[in-house]
């Protein structure tokens, strides 16, 4: 019972983020926020960076989207599937896509939690798969918040055995 890896990993440790466009849930500072912090829980475990960037190659592309949205899995409205992502690699790999039907919800225990969300989908843009733990941030159901930290033990040693601990300061 635990962590899955995806296969593939990046072949770097410096990353770089686009957010592509913004849902009209929250304001485009807070969209920043939570991506920046769900980043940062996943920087906080290994020795990886990231910084944003406009730039159309950057290796994490963050979009919202309704429906079909040009990759063959098209989102389904509110409730169902929240988001999904793919794991590392050039191009569409590394990418996350949030169904812009959910009402997402910034620094809040209730509705869709925005930071929750990609918290995980960013797990599969670096390389994990789903976990069967069921309390882990990378099981496959939306939990919403459980405890402090987002990143659960089962996720940490799944992300350390792909990029190995953070070195000490
Ligand atoms: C982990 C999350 C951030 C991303 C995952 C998808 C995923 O793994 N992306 O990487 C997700 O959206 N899981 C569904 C799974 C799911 C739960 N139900 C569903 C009903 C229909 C379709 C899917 C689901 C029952 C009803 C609740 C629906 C609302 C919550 N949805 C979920 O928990
Ligand atoms: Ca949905
Ligand atoms: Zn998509
Ligand atoms: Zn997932």
């Amino acid at each position: 019972k635990r962590y899955q890896l995806a296969g593939s990993k990046w072949g770097k440790k410096d990353l770089s983020y686009r957010i592509v466009n913004y849902t009209p849930d929250l304001a485009q500072h807070q969209v920043q926020d939570a991506i920046a912090r769900a980043l940062q829980a996943w920087s906080d475990h290994t020795p990886l960076t990231f910084r944003p960037t406009t730039s159309s190659n950057a290796d994490i592309q963050i979009k919202f989207a309704r429906g079909s949205h040009g990759d063959g899995y098209p989102f389904d409205g509110r409730g169902g599937t929240l988001a999904h992502a793919y794991f590392p690699g050039p191009g569409i790999g590394g990418d996350a896509h949030f169904d812009d039907g959910e009402r997402f919800t910034h620094r809040s225990v209730t509705g869709t939690n925005l930071f929750l969300v990609a918290a995980h989908e960013l797990g599969h843009s670096l390389g994990l798969g789903h976990s069967d733990v069921e309390s882990a941030l990378m099981a496959p159901y939306y939990q919403g918040y459980t405890t402090s930290s987002v990143i659960q033990p089962d996720d940490i040693r799944g992300i350390q055995q792909l990029y190995g601990r953070r070195p000490p300061n």
